[in-house]
């Protein structure tokens, strides 16, 4: 049965589909049943021609994503391909005349004047007022600064945060599929080295503490994609240095969250240190923060809680804290767990606090999924 198109859907063009941020977005898109309500046409750098998805039976040949006419036709074009594609096609695309809407997961237009960095359940008024302003450049946030967002966002709305230094513990698929695949081809080729000493229940775990540390540090460990061993260790250091001597992950957090917040002009200082753990796509964040005021942790509890309508607080408990604020608890769910909120020795201002977040949901693909939803809806 194919897909009946209404004439006034909005046509929507789709780019990156195929990779692991915009297979999540697809994803989203189907269970939430978006592609009815659009009129998609699919774009590819690489499989021009090819038969797309099939999307309730009506499979088109793939158009060329870097077809400049062709991508002119859309009302709106979601992308999920990258800063070199943002950077290759959008101006040549606005340079055209092209005046759609452009979404994108890329962090290359991030900063521009004429974009907003979407996180509707945190900037809806500035999303609002960006719309009626007329601006067409939606760009997702960088996942650790949105997922820190999330989980705080109540006591920002509530002006209530003087500083927040964010430690991370960012999970592999940050860095892509390749190096999801490296993790577990490390984990696994660790686990080999030492699988007979394990069968055997009385062997030394000295041996086989040495010969797991010989193997981490041998060239034969697979490391083509981080470089270094992430499983057993960790990378602390993500993406290129900053004359600041931040990494570029790092200097996003004040830059990106102040934008988001529509706060550039009195910004919240936010800054820490990013770290690459062995986790799969779950980012985790130890928060140090120092409040404006003196709040009580039920207070602040009660704030947090109810901001939107995923975070969740999970109490300052050993149990459910070791089963609840964990990657393996979040991953593949929407939801955002904030947990470990409590005083600390500093003062009766600082209080730390713990937060979980899926990155390739509310990391990337579903703020870019509800802002496509908000320019249909709209229309
Ligand atoms: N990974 C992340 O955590 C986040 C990523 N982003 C942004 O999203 C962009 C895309 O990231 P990500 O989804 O990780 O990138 P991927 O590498 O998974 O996919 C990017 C593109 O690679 C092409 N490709 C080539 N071979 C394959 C294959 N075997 N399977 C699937 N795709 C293939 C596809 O393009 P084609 O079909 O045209 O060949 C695909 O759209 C990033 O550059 C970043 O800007 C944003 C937030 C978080
Ligand atoms: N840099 C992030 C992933 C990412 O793609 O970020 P950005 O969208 O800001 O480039 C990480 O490694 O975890």
């Amino acid at each position: 049965m194919n897909k009946t198109v209404d004439k006034t859907m909005k046509k929507v063009g789709l780019v990156g589909w195929r990779g692991m941020v915009g297979s999540v977005l697809l994803e989203r898109m189907e269970k939430q049943n978006d592609f009815a309500n659009i009129d998609t046409t699919f774009f590819t750098t690489s499989q021009a021609g090819q038969l797309g998805p099939d999307l309730a039976g009506d499979a088109k040949p793939l158009l060329d994503a870097s077809d400049v006419s062709e991508l002119a036709k859309m009302d709106i074009i979601v992308t999920c391909q990258g800063g070199d594609y943002t950077k290759a096609v959008y101006p040549k695309l606005r340079e055209s005349g092209w005046d759609g809407y452009w979404i994108d997961a890329a962090s290359a237009l991030r900063m521009s004047d004429d974009s907003i960095i979407v996180l509707d359940p945190v900037n809806k008024d500035v999303i609002t007022q960006g719309l009626e302003q007329g601006v067409k450049t939606f760009v997702g946030g960088n996942c650790t600064v949105s997922l820190m967002l999330l989980a705080l966002g109540g006591l920002f709305e509530k002006d209530l945060i003087e500083w927040v230094s964010p430690m991370t513990y960012q999970a592999a698929s940050g860095a892509g599929a390749r190096n999801m695949k490296e993790l577990i081809s490390q984990m696994g080729a660790i686990h080999s080295s030492v699988a007979q000493q394990l069968d055997n229940p009385s062997s030394a775990i000295l041996e086989i503490d040495k010969i797991v540390s010989e193997k981490m540090a041998s060239s034969d460990l697979p490391q083509d994609q981080f470089g270094v061993p992430l499983a057993g260790s960790l990378i602390p250091w993500i993406d290129v240095p900053m004359p600041s001597g931040q990494s570029k992950e790092e200097w996003k957090a004040q830059v990106e969250a102040n934008k988001i917040l529509g706060s550039t002009q009195q910004p919240v200082p936010i800054d820490g240190l990013c770290v690459r753990i062995g986790a799969m796509r779950c980012h985790s964040q130890a928060m140090t923060i120092k409040l404006r005021e003196d709040i009580s942790v039920e207070k602040i509890e009660e704030i947090l809680a109810s901001h939107n309508e995923w975070v969740k607080v999970i109490p300052n408990e050993r149990d459910i804290t070791s089963t609840d604020l964990t990657p393996v608890k979040v991953t593949g769910t929407l939801s955002i767990p904030v947990g470990r909120i409590r005083k600390l020795a500093m003062g009766p201002k600082y209080i730390s606090a713990f937060t979980v977040g899926d990155q390739l949901l509310w990391g990337a693909a579903e703020p870019l999924r509800r802002m496509l939803r908000i320019i249909v809806d709209a229309e």
